[in-house]
């Protein structure tokens, strides 16, 4: 019988005969980092795709959103894995990983407010570069709602500055000028960054996946190397506000409620019900945008939120929690 010593060597061996590829998938709120992830699995052609989504919320809107990716998908949920949660991300990685035979693709997707670096890091520099290679980061820019005053966030930053490939999305919602003027301003910080504009992240997966990226030295030198980045959402003051509830909304008085929200948030997402309607209702608002879309009871079914369910979460900078959810309260059919 093999000790474990010859065992673990046994099995490292075969590990290293395939380092699955990875993207990392960053991006500000909003970006369209889900859309993406559709698009891909969409669009992946017999390749075997596994996702590792990551929420910071302690609520999992984006995994119920996604095509169908069954036992491939892993949700990892209510912290950030480039720092609360990171040793998730890990544990997550190797289970996947030990399914080598069946995996040929990892994508993560992680929070809009993550630093990629950390979890650069946690792949290339731990025993998790025997099995997997960090084929890029990818990073998605909301052409619309783009600021310079995202950067007040170093996370949202690094996005960038450590972004292989950058996706100008939502190019549709914007003047050309823009997008040429945007595409300046983000050569300007990320000098060889492949920058590609898309509308609803469609591009061909050939450009964006297994593009082989030297990463050989690359993230892991940081601007401000020797920085904790665990305390970046302390840093960075974002906190996200969940609210649950077996009422449905009334619609008037939902709408009156987001018209009336404060700046400070500047993401919100939900799958709602609403008095009157047998329909489940995606809400999807990133800065003051918002759009409200139906689906089909079956499909929001045979996922998670339960039928007269409602699931939102908050995404901003030093938010009210409870203003925010006596507000809403108040939109419910009592
Ligand atoms: N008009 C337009 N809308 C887009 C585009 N890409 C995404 N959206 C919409 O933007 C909203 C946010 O997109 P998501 O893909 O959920 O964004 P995300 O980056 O995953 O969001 P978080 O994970 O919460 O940070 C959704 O309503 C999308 O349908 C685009 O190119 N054009």
């Amino acid at each position: 019988m093999p000790d474990l010593a010859t065992e673990i060597f046994t099995e490292s061996v075969q590990f290293l005969q395939h380092q699955i590829p990875v993207t990392i998938v960053t991006g500000f709120l909003g970006s369209g980092k889900t859309t993406l992830l559709n698009h891909i699995l969409n669009n992946r052609q017999g390749w075997k795709v596994a996702v590792i989504v990551n929420e910071f919320g302690d609520i999992d809107i984006d995994s119920q959103l996604l095509v169908a990716v069954d036992e491939n998908m892993v949700q990892l949920a209510n912290g950030c894995i480039c720092c609360t949660i990171n040793q998730s991300l890990v544990d997550a990685v190797w289970a996947i990983a030990k399914r080598v035979e069946s995996i040929d693709y990892l994508v993560i997707e992680t929070t809009g407010i993550a630093d990629p670096l950390p979890i650069v890091r946690s792949l290339t520099t731990t025993a998790l570069q025997q099995v997997t290679r960090v084929d890029s980061v990818l990073t998605l820019v909301d052409a619309e709602s783009f600021t310079s005053a995202h950067y007040s966030s170093e996370a949202a930053l690094n996005q960038l500055i450590f972004g292989d490939i950058i996706l100008l999305n939502k190019t549709d919602l914007v003047a050309p000028e823009i997008v040429a003027d945007l595409e300046h301003y983000i050569r300007s910080i990320a000098p060889n960054a492949r920058i590609i504009a898309t509308e609803h992240g469609r591009v061909p997966l050939p450009l964006i996946l297994d593009v082989g990226i030297d990463r050989t030295n690359v993230g892991l030198e940081s601007p401000k190397s020797g920085h904790e980045h665990s305390h970046h959402l302390e840093n960075d003051g974002f906190v996200a506000v969940s609210f649950e509830s077996d009422l449905p909304l009334i619609l008037p008085k939902f709408q009156d409620f987001l018209d009336r929200l404060s700046p400070d948030v500047c993401r919100a997402k939900g799958i709602l019900k609403f008095q009157g309607s047998q329909l489940h209702h995606v809400l999807q608002m990133s800065g003051k945008r918002y759009e409200m879309k139906s689906i089909s009871v079956e499909k929001s079914a045979s996922r998670s939120p339960p039928l007269n369910a409602n699931q939102l979460v908050f995404i901003g900078r030093n938010l009210n929690a409870e203003a925010i959810r006596t507000q809403i309260t108040e939109c419910l059919a009592i």
